[in-house]
């Protein structure tokens, strides 16, 4: 690969991270703001915003859909567990 290959080759990338990032941000405000519907649905049935069961099932789906891909299976751990957070945090706004 000769410089100028190498400068478009990276600038492409680039560009192309650019568009993954803005659409991780939506999804993650997307996912987040399910909080709202989860946390007055759980106060209409006097449920716990944490629901441990749940986040077990979240985990083994998480686990079987990591076994087949080839990625840092932890970090991506580390990503849901952080989305978990925001969303209990978010809901907290309506369970208090
Ligand atoms: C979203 C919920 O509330 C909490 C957050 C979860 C999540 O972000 O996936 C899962 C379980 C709960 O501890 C839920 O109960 O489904």
């Amino acid at each position: 690969m000769d410089v100028e290959e190498a400068k478009t080759l990276l600038n492409k990338s680039r560009d192309k991270i650019d568009v993954l990032n803005e659409q991780i941000i939506d999804l993650i405000i997307e996912r987040t703001s399910l909080a709202h519907d989860i946390a007055i649905s759980k106060k209409a049935l006097n449920k716990d915003l944490l629901d441990t069961a749940r986040e077990d099932i979240i985990h083994d789906k998480i686990d079987n859909l990591l076994a087949s891909r080839d990625v840092d299976k932890e970090k991506i751990i580390e990503i849901f567990e952080i989305l978990v957070e925001m969303s209990k945090q978010e809901q907290k706004k309506y369970l208090d």
